[in-house]
């Protein structure tokens, strides 16, 4: 958060190397995962920094790059600003996200993820800026309609996410990674709340391997559906 795009500061490159270090020291993912969500006006300023610092996943807000807006024919283009910048995260050897905020349709990433410009797409479940804010259901259907039309895509969610009912909607919505603050930090129980939430996902990725969606085995899928060839799913992650 640059205190720019959102009223909200949090931190920098420093942070991020800091705690790479520590991923790479204790994480059990080899490699570890070091996931970088930039609230940020200016996300190109800082790809190679964050590259420098650790960062394997680098996701911004399309809304930053005025890639929020769809054309007066209602159509929604595919902006050369933002493809020229996914192509940088991934030249600098990072994994590419597109983050929409709740009012921001599907619709907007559809040009990037259809031309296979991103990793992963992630839906805010809360107005961007604060962690502890109630998680907006209308943001479901958003993944249910990216999980249809790209079956192989990361589909993230953030935003007022906990063990049960929200991360039972998220996981039956088609998302694979979640992430949780409140949920997990400052908790006595934190290892059990993150565990509870792999679960509900992993099982989620389960019931649709059975009904034909197996997981990306590529990307450590876990679920223990029968891969059928080119019926894609994605790994089940909890980020927090
Ligand atoms: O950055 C944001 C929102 O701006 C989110 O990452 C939240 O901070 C997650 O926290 P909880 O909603 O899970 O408390």
């Amino acid at each position: 958060m640059d205190g720019h795009f959102v009223n909200n500061w949090t931190f920098g490159p420093c942070l991020v190397a800091a705690v790479a270090r520590t991923l790479r020291q204790h994480s059990a993912i080899a490699p570890p995962i070091c996931d970088c969500h930039l609230y940020a006006t200016a996300p190109q300023d800082w790809v190679e920094e964050l590259q420098r610092a650790g960062a394997s996943l680098f996701t911004f807000h399309l809304e930053a790059l005025g890639g929020g807006q769809c054309s007066p024919q209602g159509a929604w283009p595919r902006s050369e600003s933002v493809v020229k910048l996914t192509r940088r995260i991934r030249e600098a050897g990072m994994a590419a996200g597109i983050a929409l905020v709740p009012s921001t349709p599907a619709e907007a990433v559809e040009p990037y993820a259809s031309a296979g410009d991103i990793d992963l797409v992630l839906l805010l479940s809360v107005e961007p800026g604060f962690g502890g804010q109630a998680f907006q259901r209308g943001v479901l259907p958003k993944a249910a309609y990216l999980r249809r039309r790209f079956p192989d895509l990361h589909i993230q969610m953030d935003g007022g996410i906990g063990p049960g009912e929200t991360v039972e909607a998220a996981a039956e919505a088609g998302v694979n990674i979640v992430v949780a603050g409140s949920a997990i930090f400052g908790r006595s129980d934190e290892r059990r709340s993150a565990d509870d939430m792999r679960q509900t996902i992993e099982a989620m990725r389960r019931s649709l391997c059975a009904a034909g969606q197996p997981p990306d085995k590529s990307a450590g899928g876990q679920a223990s559906g029968e891969p059928r060839e080119g019926v894609p799913g994605g790994r089940c992650s909890v980020l927090a």
